[in-house]
């Protein structure tokens, strides 16, 4: 029996068979000539029974699929044989060029025509990018890149995931995530939340298992074992019945003794509010509106961004609804606001302080927030990511005040916001703690890197810390300047206890995560939160302040959490 220890990112326990992710198809080397054994008409005969080949599967997964999947699946299975692509890539042949470099620089040739035409058109580039890829995998003999389809359920196993893989990743197919790269506020560790699966990430040597291996996954504990023993099998079984009872949130966030920590939700758009809504949220605690429009490579115009907002509050009228301004840079780059030369972007111009780079982006989105929020019954409250001092605190406030904006905040996720947070927060009406980048920016460790799984938890007492400082900042001003978190350290339920502890006033977190941070906040009192926020910032690290934590909350083994 072979077993993995990573980082368990999402809980729950499960057994099932394993299907790897492929690896990214690699670029044909530039110049690679055809064969000499192959004729060029033989080499451009080999390219379409590739085309139609991938045309074929394509079509096939879109027979079977519904909704938007569906219509991108048919849209991508035609440009499998467009006869452009294909008459461009036979002409290169024809003078020399190997198969695969043919289509690749065929596609792109076209990708950048149809990037040029612009709206619709520009959409389908991407397509064109897709289908290349697969079509060099098929002519190298090679697995689809991209999340493998399957008739039956399975564990993904992969190297990492990126955030267009959410696209088509269908979870009623995959059981849970597990990855051998990738952090604990990776986009893997975000995805798998996000829909409710279990994962683990950072499992080094994982994706050597092979294909169709059975596997059991343990989300909470961040363990993997191949050919699971019947205790595991049991174990598996137990989660099931325990998931069901944790399918529910009252929508009524509070401890044991009944002091209120409303339980909103992190959410990219409309569909996502309108789900968290359902899920019984108390309101939005981040809205990143950079989300709606990461594909975007101009800037959307007021009336398109007013809509897109409005939307989200119309999903909780009457609630409190935390708007974020646009966070571009570092892994979400947009276009038009961020440089993608830039040598070190995390610590780049990212975030508010895009307004240094591109002024007037800012002021006309608040002018469409404003135009939203008048336009809605939602209490709309607006904060700017990547705050580092009182003056750009100041800023912004004086920014959302012309704007007609009455409620400014920032988000503290820089440790200088947290350790001057009296000073930060005497110009706005309120924080938001982005654990996810502070503990990055703490630490000095890539959120996004596997190997630094360790350093980048939020479980580190230096990160507690700083929580601490920026509640006592917040009290220093008088303590009527509400403190919550919006980070990924919200949706652990053992974690959100000790913030809660540490006196945040609300937590975010991925719908998903309510039930299960509502049913264990209220198993607790007020005071034993704070006294478990104390054991935790007395820990000499991270894992014992887990460890800790976790062994005083026996619930959470109860629960499988
Ligand atoms: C909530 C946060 O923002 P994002 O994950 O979007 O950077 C954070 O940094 O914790
Ligand atoms: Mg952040």
């Amino acid at each position: 029996m072979q077993n993995f220890q990573g980082v368990g990112v999402s809980p729950g326990r499960i057994v099932g068979p394993v299907r790897r992710m492929p690896k990214a198809v690699t670029e044909p080397p530039s110049g690679e000539r055809l064969d000499p054994a192959i004729t060029a008409e033989a080499a451009v005969a080999g390219l379409k029974t590739a085309a139609q080949s991938v045309h074929d599967g394509l079509k096939a997964r879109a027979d079977i699929a519904t909704g938007d999947g569906k219509a991108v699946l048919e849209a991508t299975a035609l440009m499998a044989r467009d006869t452009m692509l294909l008459k461009q890539a036979a002409k290169l042949i024809n003078a020399g060029t190997s198969a695969e470099r043919a289509i690749w620089e065929a596609a792109a040739s076209v990708a950048e025509m149809l990037h040029n035409l612009g709206g619709y058109m520009a959409e389908r580039a991407t397509d064109v990018l897709d289908v290349r890829a697969r079509i060099v995998a098929e002519l190298r003999g090679v697995p689809a890149p991209g999340i493998p389809s399957s008739e039956t359920p399975f564990i993904l196993v992969a190297e990492d995931l990126a955030p267009a893989d959410t696209a088509t990743l269908d979870p009623a197919k995959v059981l849970a995530l597990v990855t051998s790269g990738g952090g604990p506020q990776s986009h893997t560790a975000i995805i798998a939340r996000s829909l409710g699966l279990p994962a683990v990430v950072a499992a080094h040597g994982v994706d050597e298992v092979a294909d169709g291996s059975e596997i059991y996954v343990d989300g909470a504990a961040g363990f993997v074992a191949v050919a699971p023993s019947s205790e595991q099998r049991a174990a598996a079984a137990a989660w099931a019945e325990t998931s069901a009872t944790l399918a529910g949130f009252d929508g009524n966030g509070t401890t044991a003794d009944g002091h209120p920590v409303p339980l909103l939700a992190n959410v990219g758009g409309a569909k996502d509010a309108v789900a968290a809504a359902g899920l019984g949220a108390q309101g939005v605690g981040l809205f990143r509106t950079e989300f709606c429009f990461l594909e975007r490579d101009t800037e959307p115009s007021v009336d398109e961004q007013a809509a897109a907002y409005k939307a989200v509050f119309d999903a909780f009228p009457g609630k409190k609804v935390v708007l974020r301004t646009l966070d571009a840079g570092a892994d979400k780059p947009l276009p038009f606001l961020t440089d993608a030369t830039e040598p070190n972007p995390a610590l780049g111009v990212r975030g508010y302080r895009t307004d240094l780079t591109t002024p007037g982006v800012l002021e006309r989105q608040l002018e469409a927030i404003a135009r939203a929020a008048s336009e809605s019954e939602a209490d709309v409250w607006v904060m700017a990511p990547m705050i580092s001092t009182a003056a750009e605190a100041a800023r912004f406030a004086s920014l959302c005040s012309a704007a007609g904006l009455k409620t400014p905040g920032v988000m503290v996720e820089v440790p200088s916001a947290a350790l001057t947070a009296a000073a930060v927060l005497r110009e706005v009406g309120f924080a938001s703690l982005g654990t996810n980048d502070l503990t990055q920016y703490a630490m000095a460790a890539d959120r996004q890197l596997g190997p630094l799984a360790e350093l980048n938890t939020p479980w580190q007492p230096a990160v507690l810390r700083l929580v601490q400082l920026t509640v006592e900042g917040s009290a220093q001003e008088g303590g009527n300047k509400p403190v919550g978190v919006c980070g990924e350290a919200a949706a652990d339920p053992a974690l959100a206890v000790v913030l809660a502890g540490l006196g945040v006033t609300t937590l975010s977190m991925t719908a998903r995560s309510l039930a299960a941070v509502g049913t264990v906040l209220k198993t607790v009192t007020l005071e034993q939160a704070q006294e478990l926020a104390r054991l935790a910032l007395s820990a000499p690290g991270a894992t014992e302040a887990r460890e800790w934590v976790r062994a005083k909350l026996p619930v959470l083994e109860e629960l499988g959490l």
